[in-house]
């Protein structure tokens, strides 16, 4: 049986890019993608079936920042499969983002450059605002959508002879002091991109602990910089058209200069390949690319306490108790 692969935020940048090389993988999956603009996928998959004209494409109607849509969504998706192999909860927003130049300039200049711009660590801040669930729009749409997507695909997701892969498309921007359990939407901080990509590695290590008895894993990625509409949106286009080259130039002090999407998938397309039960759920996997362009993946510890996992996890519970019972829904579906 061909693998049942869906792909959320698979529209544009790493998940389109990710769709392709799937495709080029084994062109015998059958890729579902989960979009919230219908228009630009149906586009993307024109695209695909353009290279793989035997592909078999199908697209779902997802916007991860509406609760109403994620049920609507998984519904569908149980109507049409029996199984699903690999999820990758890959849709993300960072939302009117401001550079601190003057954090810029001063890190070019000390010993943390490379890891400055690596990270972004001390470099971003976003404005965020509350979407129609009351929920602080960049935490439902990196995280919370996705976990509600996961909660009611759990049948399709649970099997024990045939274990399924979750693979989360973090950030080397995640950052532990940018979250807080008692803040976890982070609604009173400017850095709700570094919380939610935190927020993302810390689901993941809990949902291993709660499904792997069930058939069910867990994984996170990182991309590197990957320029795409999320990265031009931070600054005008004349400033990236400066900064380009000098992006290049980095390549040769960091392996996290991906820059484009195909490099940035790379991580995402080995977990494809690899046995879910073999990874370790305390690893983040990270796209490397040479100066030179060659690709590779490097595994690298979480900065994850299991026990603030767990709790965060028991939050992410209650949470969805008291959304899914202000909609009227069930807690898990029929
Ligand atoms: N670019 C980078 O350097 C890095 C990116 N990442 C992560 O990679 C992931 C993909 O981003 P990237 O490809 O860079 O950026 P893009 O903006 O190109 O892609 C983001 C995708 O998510 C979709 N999306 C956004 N909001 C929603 C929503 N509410 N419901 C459904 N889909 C939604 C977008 O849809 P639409 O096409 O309709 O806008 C788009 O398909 C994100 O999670 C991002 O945080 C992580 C590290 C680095
Ligand atoms: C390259 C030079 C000299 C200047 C660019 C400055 C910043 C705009 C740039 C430096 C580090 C970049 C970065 C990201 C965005 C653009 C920068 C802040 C990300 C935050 C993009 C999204 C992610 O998830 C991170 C992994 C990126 C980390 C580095």
């Amino acid at each position: 049986m061909q693998p049942v692969v869906l792909v959320t935020g698979a529209s544009s940048g790493i998940g389109s890019a990710l769709c392709k090389r799937l495709l080029r993988e084994d062109a015998g999956v059958r890729l579902c993608l989960a979009c919230r603009n219908m228009q630009k996928a149906t586009a993307t998959k024109a695209v695909l079936l353009a290279a793989h004209p035997a592909a078999q494409v199908t697209l779902v109607r997802l916007d991860v920042s509406s609760l109403e849509s994620v049920l609507r969504a998984a519904s569908e998706i149980q109507r049409r499969f029996q199984r699903l192999d690999y999820l990758f909860l890959n849709a993300g927003i960072m939302p009117n983002t401001h550079v601190s130049f003057k954090a810029l300039i001063s890190g070019l200049f000390s010993g943390r450059a490379v890891h400055m711009l690596s990270t972004a660590e001390g470099l971003l801040t976003q404005e965020d605002c509350i979407t129609a669930d009351g929920l602080q729009a960049v935490f439902e749409t990196n995280l919370f959508g996705h976990f509600i997507l996961i909660r009611q695909l759990e049948p399709l997701l649970c099997c024990l002879e045939k274990p399924s892969l979750l693979i989360w498309t973090s950030s080397s921007n995640a950052r532990k002091s940018a979250f807080s359990l008692t803040d976890y939407q982070h609604s009173k901080g400017k850095e709700s991109y570094s919380s939610s990509k935190y927020a993302t590695d810390l689901a993941s290590v809990a949902l291993n602990k709660h499904f792997n008895k069930q058939g069910l894993y867990s994984s996170v990625v990182c991309p590197g910089l990957v320029m795409t509409n999320l990265t031009y949106g931070i600054l005008p286009s004349f400033f990236w058209k400066l900064l380009m080259p000098i992006m290049w130039i980095i390549r040769f002090f960091t392996k996290t200069y991906t820059l484009t999407p195909y490099n940035g998938a790379e991580a995402q397309v080995w977990l494809f390949k690899q046995k879910p039960e073999s990874l370790d759920a305390l690893m983040k996997y990270h796209s490397c690319t040479s100066p030179m362009g060659k690709n590779c993946v490097e595994s690298q510890k979480m900065d994850v306490e299991e026990e603030t996992a767990e709790i965060f996890y028991q939050k992410l519970l209650e949470l969805e108790k008291h959304v899914l019972a202000k909609l009227n829904a069930p807690l898990s579906p029929k």
